[in-house]
């Protein structure tokens, strides 16, 4: 399948599926997405409401001083011309004030009295300046973050209705890996058992230590039984390795006797082709994803941003991720009939991508120092100044990246 198509497929798929909507306090809403709109419960402001500290003020000066207004309360009207109370910014205007002159540009006359020139401009916000009651701010779909926290609670609201976090599993095929010190003796470490699971978390995902499995043995039995195990609790179990036909590739043949059906089998593109989402609906109906990331660890990283990304945004109720474009600092080949992601680092004050070195698929090097991937579309290659799209690495937790 051509790697945009699986991008598309994968987001309807996960669309369809979405997970449930639950109510969160705000201090959990973080990193979650709104599954309704966001509307204010009263017009913002509520009141009017001074924008300085000051003299609220009726009628022409000078003002004779009838009192003091401290922001959190209600104050009285002021009812007769040349009084003022004194007020403090995010203080309720008192009814009856026609305006407030600013402290800084007010004298006192010997008898006390306020006096100054007031502004031509109002120094108070008006009830709805910044929304109306029930003005939909943002809608369903808006990834939670600190601004959204922020203004959830100025709208008046203790719990967000979002998305339930997708929970996310981890099986690590591969006898021939390492969890710990150095590789020798013909085996490697475990690369993807550590990295998988910290993207994953960066994309939304909850992912509990326990969650993640392995190496599992390499025998069918084994796998079948890991992957049943996962399947149990998780929305999305990744798996990293066996998705070709190899002695001891299992992922396959465990997928058949899970009953589970391809959403995407393998994409046309490189690194990365072997990459699969699959479907599994439980016997409760539940839909449940296995995403096999192929072993290459490059490759795996790939299958990530290519149908992991796209497919949590469906399940979020998220739009599908936008790609932004760079421009090729230097040629990258294209490869043949198939889409070429290109580690690229880019210099985000120029627009510029730039090719990184070590970017076989069984390395992590160069992906260490990139931004994420540029896109060389089938039967093309990148010559220097090409606009590309860039599939973005979520390199910071929380970034609006996906
Ligand atoms: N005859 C062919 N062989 C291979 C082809 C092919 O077209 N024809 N494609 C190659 C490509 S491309 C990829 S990608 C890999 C995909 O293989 P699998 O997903 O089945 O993965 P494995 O065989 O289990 O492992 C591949 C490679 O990656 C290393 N690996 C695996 N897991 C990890 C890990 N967690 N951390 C670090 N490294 C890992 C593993 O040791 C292998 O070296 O197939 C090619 N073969
Ligand atoms: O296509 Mo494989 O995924 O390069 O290593």
């Amino acid at each position: 399948m051509d790697w945009e198509q699986a991008r598309s497929r994968v987001y309807a798929v996960g669309l369809a599926a979405a997970l449930p909507a639950v109510d969160k306090p705000l201090d959990e809403a973080d990193g979650h997405t709104l599954a309704e709109p966001l509307s204010p419960r009263t017009d913002l402001p509520a009141f009017v409401t001074s924008s300085v500290d000051g003299w609220a003020v009726r009628g022409t000066g000078p003002w004779r001083i009838v009192g003091r207004v401290l922001a959190g309360t209600t104050p009285a009207p002021l009812t007769e011309d040349g009084t003022t109370v004194e007020i403090a910014t995010g203080a309720m205007v008192p009814p009856g004030a026609s305006a407030v002159l600013r402290v800084e540009e007010s004298t006192r006359t010997a008898e006390g009295c306020v006096d100054g020139v007031l502004r031509a401009a109002p120094e108070w916000r008006l009830p709805g300046e910044e929304a109306a009651a029930g003005e939909e701010l943002l809608p369903a779909g808006t990834p939670v973050d600190p601004s959204v926290i922020g203004l959830a609670a100025s709208c008046g609201y203790d719990t967000l209705r979002v998305r339930a976090q997708p929970r996310a599993a981890l099986l690590v095929f591969g006898d021939e890996l390492l969890t710990a010190g150095p590789p020798a003796a013909g085996r490697i470490r475990d690369a993807l058992g550590p990295a998988v699971p910290a993207w994953l978390r960066r994309y939304g995902c909850q992912v509990r230590p326990d969650d993640v499995i392995g190496p599992v043995a390499d025998t069918l039995p084994a796998h079948e039984e890991a992957l049943r195990a996962a399947l149990a609790d998780a929305d999305l179990v990744c798996t990293t390795g066996g998705t070709m036909h190899g002695p001891v590739d299992h992922l396959h043949p465990t997928l058949a006797a899970l009953g589970a059906d391809y959403v995407v089998n393998t994409v046309a593109v490189r690194p990365g082709f072997p990459m699969l989402l699959a479907r599994v609906v439980g016997t409760d109906g539940r839909v449940r994803f296995v995403a096999g990331l192929p072993g290459n660890p490059q490759s795996a990283v790939i299958a990530l941003v290519s149908l992991v990304a796209p497919l949590l945004a469906g399940l979020g109720g998220r739009p599908m991720p936008v790609l932004p474009h760079a421009t090729l600092a230097e040629a990258v080949p294209g490869r043949g009939n198939h889409t070429h992601l290109a580690l690229v680092r880019l210099d985000r004050a120029a627009g510029t991508a730039h090719p990184v070195r070590h970017v076989g698929s069984a390395m992590l090097r160069g992906l260490s120092g990139a931004d994420g991937f540029a896109v060389i579309r089938p039967g093309t290659s990148g010559a220097a100044g090409d606009r590309v799209p860039v599939v973005p690495l979520p390199l910071l937790p929380g970034e609006r990246t996906c």
